[in-house]
């Protein structure tokens, strides 16, 4: 098992540039002229919001939904990222029985198009995730798995203390890897921010896991509302926000940037860091 370098690399991030934020890419199509406009938008919000960013979120739905153009498009974004210090979390939530969970694992933790990190949805069961764990350990790399995601209906599934034994074997996973005191281990969580009446419980269950809040902005999500998914001096968790990133306005790349500025500084501001 190698040292959980994504994890290190965000913490380090973190208390660096001082941000908490995860930043969404999620390029729709039906936002620009073609596919040309869409790759030079999603590059330049990339760029412009970097400074604030402690990771990038690419959302593989939307590149997969370009064809072989977007599995170009996806590499030039790690590239880029990589370029600019910025670990990549690859939203995909895969998950799958036996064989194909580690070709999932292998592709998109290790393979030509892998990022740093990858969703996974734990749905199959907890023994499908061994090739997700086992590939993210000998990389270096990480997963978050799927606890308690951001929509309202999630709880038609996830409801009824699911989400609960969830956080509870993800928290076994993480107590058998060997780490430093404010280390964070290579299996996370995603919890919605959506839920911040929560994020204390499920921070408190995976005390040594990285927990992913997506649904800041544009599903509602408030950063003064997420302190719960915090240990003090601000670590353990990253917020993201996609859409109120990258069409804070329209397409304005300026205002990009002025809205990911402005969600580092509300959550720095409700952390007191
Ligand atoms: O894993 C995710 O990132 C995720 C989990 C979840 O519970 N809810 C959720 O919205 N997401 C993803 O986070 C992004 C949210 O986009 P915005 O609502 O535009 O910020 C989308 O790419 C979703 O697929």
């Amino acid at each position: 098992m190698t040292s959980p370098r994504f994890a290190q690399a965000v913490t380090e991030r973190t208390l660096s540039l001082n941000t908490r934020l995860c930043v969404g890419l999620d390029p729709r199509l039906g936002e620009y002229r073609d596919v040309a406009a869409l790759r030079q938008h999603t590059l330049d919000v990339l760029e412009a919001s970097a400074p604030y960013a402690a990771c990038v979120k690419p959302q593989l739905a939307f590149f997969e939904a370009l064809g072989l153009p977007g599995f170009t498009l996806l590499e030039e974004v790690c590239a880029a990222a990589r370029t600019l210090g910025l670990p990549v979390l690859l939203d995909g939530k895969r998950g799958d029985i036996g064989t194909t969970a580690a070709a999932y694992a292998a592709g998109w933790l290790s393979g030509p198009h892998a990022g740093d990190a990858l969703t996974v949805n734990p749905f199959l069961g907890f023994q499908t995730l061994t090739p997700f764990v086992q590939a993210a350990r000998e990389n270096g790399g990480a997963i978050f798995v799927l606890v308690k995601t951001s929509n309202p209906d999630q709880q038609d599934v996830q409801g009824q203390g699911v989400s609960e034994r969830v956080a509870v074997e993800l928290a076994r996973l993480g107590a058998e890897e060997s780490l430093e005191p404010g280390q964070y281990a290579s299996v996370g969580a995603v919890v919605g921010a959506t839920h911040p009446a929560d994020l204390a419980t499920f921070r408190n269950l995976m005390p040594r896991a990285l927990l992913l809040l997506p649904g800041l902005g544009a599903q509602g999500a408030k950063a003064g509302d997420l302190a719960g998914a915090f240990h003090s001096g601000g670590t353990g968790a990253l917020a993201s926000a996609s859409r109120a990133v990258q069409y804070a306005q329209g397409l304005d790349v300026g205002a990009a940037r002025e809205a990911a500025k402005g969600l580092r500084d509300e959550l720095n501001a409700a952390l007191g860091v």
